[in-house]
């Protein structure tokens, strides 16, 4: 059997704010689309020229055939720079958005200024569950994974008090095609991106929920650690997607971080 030359895919963006803004490139988590950063949006736009995209496998972006690896997803980015003629952008990343951009930020750091990566982690083991997840995806859809994965998304009292919220976000995760969710749970048991950790230059804000269940503050205190300027900050009341539940904390956050020179 010939080797499948690994080609970026063209996936579907969304640009919004300021055009001759400094770029941010917003890469979203294993189940999501662009859409998990409506609540960073009017806040961004104000400052920067926004650039959401969708994962391959996820939202409007084509499914290729699996499987995948995190170079393909940073590809991917690398791909998106070109076609939007970026020639430097900041990265923010949430979960496996994080895992790209900690991938894109290790490779080619010539395309990268500052970055913020949010709940997520550097390896992620183990492997044997996200396979079993890719293989419980592809037998029975992503709906059948949507209310437990929403589950880690937010804790417990947000869930109770925000039933839309809950709704959206669980029809997102069931409207997201199974095998390019399950051929992102490949990538994720794979990857493993500690030894990328030292050598990412970018000033980076580590930003953990502190009652994620998925990528604990630990994950995100090793990321500080290891880069060669990182800076921590842990969320409270807040679990694996901390920009939906936390946004009063965590734009400003973001943007005292992306404007720092
Ligand atoms: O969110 C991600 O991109 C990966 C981690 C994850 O899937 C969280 C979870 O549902 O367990």
């Amino acid at each position: 059997m010939s080797a499948v030359e690994a080609r970026p895919v063209q996936v579907h963006a969304v640009v919004s704010g300021r055009a001759d803004g400094p770029a941010v490139v917003l890469a979203n988590s294993l189940g999501s689309t662009h859409r998990m950063w409506d609540a960073q949006l009017a806040a961004l736009e104000e400052r920067f020229r926004v650039v959401r995209y969708d994962t391959r496998g996820h939202g409007e972006s084509p499914v290729p055939e699996g499987p995948y690896t995190i170079d393909d997803l940073a590809d991917d980015v690398i791909a998106l720079l070109d076609r939007l003629d970026i020639e430097r952008a900041h990265l923010v990343g949430l979960s496996l958005g994080g895992m790209t951009t900690m991938r894109v930020a290790a490779r080619n750091p010539e395309r990268v200024n500052r970055i913020a990566l949010l709940c997520t982690g550097a390896q992620l083991p183990p492997r044997e569950a996200w396979l079993d997840r890719a293989a419980t995806v592809r037998a029975n859809g992503t709906g059948a994974v949507a209310e437990s994965v929403v589950q880690r998304w937010f804790t417990p009292e947000y869930l109770s008090t925000y039933g839309s919220s809950r709704k959206f976000h669980e029809n997102m995760v069931a409207a997201t095609s199974a095998e390019g969710y399950a051929s992102c749970c490949e990538v994720i048991a794979e990857m493993d991106l500690r030894d990328d950790l030292s050598s990412i230059a970018a000033p980076t804000l580590a930003i953990a929920g502190a009652d994620d269940p998925a990528t604990p503050p630990v994950k995100l205190e090793e990321i500080a650690d290891n880069v060669q300027q990182g800076r921590l900050l842990v969320v409270p009341d807040s679990a694996h997607l901390a920009n939906a539940q936390q946004p009063d904390i965590i734009n400003p956050a973001l943007i005292e971080h992306l404007e720092q020179q």
